[in-house]
C-alpha cells in the first residue's frame, strides 16, 4: 500500500478531494480524521498541512502527495513534480503601504519583509534578507509595525488593497498545485495510475467529443476543422455519399466549432462530454 499527502485544510482541500474522488478514490477526509485506507486502490491517504507535505515526500516517509509549487520551493524539498493540476494557481509579489515611496523591487534589498516564504524571497535576491516570518494573515503585519513590506500570495489582490498596500514590481514566483513525488518512488504502479487517473481526468475536463455527418466534397475540410489529438475517425454512411466524422474538440471552442461546422453544411451536429480519457 503506497502513501499520499492531500491538504487538510486551505484553498487546495476542495479541490483536491473533488478530483480524486472523480477518479474514483475514496478520499474523502473523514470529520477529526487524518488518515483514510482505500484498500481497492492500494492507497493510504494522509491529510496534512500543504506546507508540511513537501517534507514528507522529499524524505521519502510519504511516496507523493499534492500541495503548491510555492510550498515545495519554500521547503527546498527534493519532491518531484509530477502534473501541474488546474487549481490553486496564485502569485507570490511584494507590496508595501501606498503611501511609501519604495518603487521597485531593487528598493526592498535592505527592507524588513514580513513573508511565509523567506527562502523564496532570498532565492530571488541571491543574498541574506531580513524578515519577520510569519504563518499568515500577513497583510496586516506592515501596520502593526513589525515591517516595512512583505511578500505574500496574491490571488484577486483584494486582501492587499484592504490592507492599504500596493504590489511592487512583477511577481517574485508563481505556483499552481501540483502533484509531487519522492524521486525514489516516481516508477510505484500506485503512482503511475493515480498520475493518469487524473491526467485522464483533466483530459476530460479540457476536451468535448464531436461526432457530425458532412456530404464527401466538404469532408476534408470539415476534418481540417476538427483534426482531434490524432486525427478524426471517418465513417461512411450507408447508401449515400456522406461520412460521420468524430473527432475530440477543446471544450472552449467547441460551441464556435459547431456553428462552422453548421454553416459549412455538416448537419446531425452532437457535443458530448467525456467522463475520462487514457490517451
Ligand atoms: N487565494 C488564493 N487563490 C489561489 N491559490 C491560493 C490562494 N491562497 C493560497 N493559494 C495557494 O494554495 C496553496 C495552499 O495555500 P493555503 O493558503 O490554502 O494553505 P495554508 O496557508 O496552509 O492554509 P491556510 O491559509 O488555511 O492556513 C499554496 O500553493 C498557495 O499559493
Ligand atoms: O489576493 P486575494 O484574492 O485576496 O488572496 C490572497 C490571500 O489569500 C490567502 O490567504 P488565506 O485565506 O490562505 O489566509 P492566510 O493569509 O492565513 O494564509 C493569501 O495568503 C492571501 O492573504
Ligand atoms: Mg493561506
Amino acid at each position: 500500500m503506497i502513501k499520499v499527502a492531500l491538504p487538510n485544510k486551505g484553498m487546495l482541500f476542495e479541490p483536491t478531494q473533488e478530483l480524486l474522488k472523480a477518479c474514483g478514490y475514496k478520499a474523502s477526509k473523514p470529520y477529526k480524521t487524518l488518515t483514510q485506507i482505500d484498500s481497492k486502490n492500494g492507497i493510504e491517504f494522509f491529510f496534512l498541512r500543504p506546507s508540511d507535505i513537501p517534507m514528507y515526500v522529499g524524505r521519502g516517509i510519504i511516496d507523493a502527495g499534492i500541495t503548491g509549487i510555492d510550498f515545495n520551493a519554500e521547503a527546498k524539498s527534493p519532491a518531484v513534480k509530477v502534473l501541474d493540476l488546474p487549481f490553486g494557481a496564485s502569485k507570490l509579489c511584494a507590496a508595501v503601504p501606498n503611501e511609501s515611496p519604495i518603487q521597485s523591487l531593487a528598493d526592498l534589498k535592505d527592507a524588513t519583509i514580513a513573508t511565509s516564504f523567506p527562502n523564496i524571497v532570498e532565492s530571488y535576491y541571491k543574498k541574506k534578507m531580513d524578515f519577520v516570518v510569519l504563518e499568515g494573515a500577513v497583510e496586516i503585519s506592515v501596520s502593526l509595525g513589525v515591517a516595512n513590506a512583505i511578500v505574500d500570495v496574491v490571488e484577486t489582490g483584494t486582501t492587499l488593497k484592504q490592507a492599504g498596500l500596493r504590489i511592487i514590481g512583477e511577481p517574485l514566483f508563481r505556483s499552481n498545485a501540483a502533484i509531487f513525488c519522492n524521486p525514489q518512488k516516481t516508477e510505484l504502479e500506485e503512482v503511475n495510475t493515480l498520475i493518469r487517473r487524473i491526467q485522464g481526468k483533466l483530459v476530460a475536463q479540457t476536451y468535448m467529443m464531436i461526432e457530425y455527418d458532412c456530404p464527401s466534397e466538404l469532408l476534408s475540410k470539415a476534418c481540417e476543422m476538427t483534426p482531434g489529438l490524432d486525427a478524426p475517425t471517418v465513417t461512411k454512411l450507408h447508401g449515400r455519399e456522406w461520412y460521420s466524422v468524430k473527432a475530440m474538440v477543446p471544450r472552449e471552442e467547441a460551441n464556435a466549432i459547431m456553428d462552422k461546422l453548421w454553416d459549412a453544411g455538416a448537419r446531425s451536429i452532437l457535443l458530448f462530454g467525456i467522463e475520462s480519457a487514457r490517451i
